[in-house]
């Protein structure tokens, strides 16, 4: 299996969720056992070396990746979901979508003070998002040690928006 591979099995829908977006699916990524397993294991790999806490990760494709991850390397995970979904006392924040506005949400007592977060998405397009994941986990006094996403919306410029931060891609479009 090779990263371009995984690149070719991501498909191209246009016009979803909106007119003029050109969504990217990774659903065929995940339905392939030798697909899944492969992007975990190179999401794995491109975090040698690294030490840190915890995995953070916004909903819901997030969890898809950063759950896996979360569990093969041995660290906990923080699920930051959008609002009125988790439980206990929360702090939001609001963000710009590709397709729109939304919140976040993250427990407050999900992260403690100085520890390292790595925060995982599916994709990065205007940034927005991940964005949000970070001031969150920055609010609640973690530091972000990295922030790795599958894929790369290269064209958007989200790393502009997540400048100071340590990204890392592993397929661009
Ligand atoms: O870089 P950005 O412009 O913020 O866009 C990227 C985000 O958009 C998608 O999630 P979406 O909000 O569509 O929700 P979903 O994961 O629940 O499908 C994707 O999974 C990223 O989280
Ligand atoms: N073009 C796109 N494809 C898939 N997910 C997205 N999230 C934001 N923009 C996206």
């Amino acid at each position: 299996m090779t990263l371009e591979e995984i690149k070719m099995m991501i498909r191209e829908i246009p016009d979803f969720p909106k007119k003029g977006i050109k969504f990217k699916d990774i659903t065929p990524v995940l339905k392939d056992a030798k697909a899944f397993n492969y992007s975990i294991e190179m999401l794995a790999k491109a975090l040698e070396g690294r030490k840190f806490d915890l995995i953070a990760a916004p909903e819901a494709r997030g969890f898809l990746f950063g759950a896996p991850l979360a569990y093969r390397l041995g660290v906990g995970f923080v699920p930051v979901r959008k609002p009125g979904k988790l439980p206990a006392e929360t702090l939001s924040y609001e963000y710009e979508l590709e397709y729109g506005t939304d919140s976040l949400e993250i427990h407050k007592d999900a992260v403690l003070e100085g520890q390292r977060v790595v925060i995982v998405d599916d994709l990065l397009a205007t940034g927005g998002t991940i964005y949000a994941s970070a001031k969150l986990v920055e609010s609640l006094g973690g530091i972000v040690d990295s922030i790795i996403f599958l894929t790369e919306l290269t064209f958007l410029d989200g790393r502009k928006k997540l400048d100071g931060y340590d990204i890392i891609s592993l397929i661009k479009f």
